[in-house]
């Protein structure tokens, strides 16, 4: 690898890592902002784990409610809506026939909600849904693609929910949070899907 080649692989692992994770936490916040419920039961979850103290690696993998709560996140507001392929040679996709160069978007968001596939209450926010882990929780395997699908999924996404477990945790030790009453419910994709108008919320330590 070039110097070059390794500065593009750096920057690759920052804008696809960075903002990704920052639009899961903020939609976290917001939807536990939403349902106080489950708010005060991932607090429980985690104080019963971890007391006050920084919770470590091994532990964090005990956590149940916390992850059913993140993939309940990641299935209605994923932080990339799509993600796209490109034929390189001619190749039937179940009944359609691909020419070689076919530019082909794979719309999560849009799978994501399909009642076909997740059922009539699709768009509630139900994270009992993954109790059982995500091959359980839809008609489909292999609906679930917020790190897309194949060779090229995403080489982050195990770091991607230890981030997002820690930052949970040692948000939920904290605080209690709420919605402002400034917050507007807007989701909004440019490069990932955020709330168009912020995330205005009210922490209260304890
Ligand atoms: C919730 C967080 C994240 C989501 C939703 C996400 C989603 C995605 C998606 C949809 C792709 C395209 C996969 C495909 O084409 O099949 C991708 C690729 C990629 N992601 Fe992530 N990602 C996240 C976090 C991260 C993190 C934390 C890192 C690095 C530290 C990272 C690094 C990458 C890289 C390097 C690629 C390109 C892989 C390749 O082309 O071989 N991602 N991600």
């Amino acid at each position: 690898m070039t110097i070059e080649d390794v500065m593009e692989e750096c920057k690759l692992f920052y804008i696809a890592g960075m903002e990704t994770t920052a639009v899961l936490l903020t939609w976290t916040m917001i939807l536990l902002s939403m349902h106080p419920e489950w708010q005060d039961r991932a607090r429980e979850e985690v104080i019963s784990l971890f007391g006050k103290t920084k919770p470590e690696y091994e532990g964090l993998s005990r956590l149940k409610t916390v992850n059913m709560i993140l993939y309940k996140v990641l299935r209605l507001y994923p932080p990339g809506i799509r993600f796209s392929r490109r034929t390189y040679k001619e190749m039937k996709i179940g009944n359609v026939t691909c020419p070689a160069g076919a530019f082909i978007e794979i719309p999560i968001l849009f799978i994501h909600h399909d009642p076909d596939i997740w059922g009539r209450d699709v768009n509630d926010f139900k994270p009992e849904r993954f109790a059982e882990g995500i091959s359980k929780a839809s008609k489909a395997s292999g609906a679930f693609l917020l790190f897309g699908w194949g060779p090229r999924i995403c080489i982050g996404q195990n770091f991607a929910l230890l981030e997002a477990r820690m930052a949970m945790c040692m948000i939920l030790q904290r605080f209690e949070f709420e919605l402002a009453p400034s917050y507007t419910h807007a989701p909004y994709a440019v490069l990932t899907l955020h709330p168009m108008h912020g995330a205005q919320i009210k922490l209260r330590a304890f």
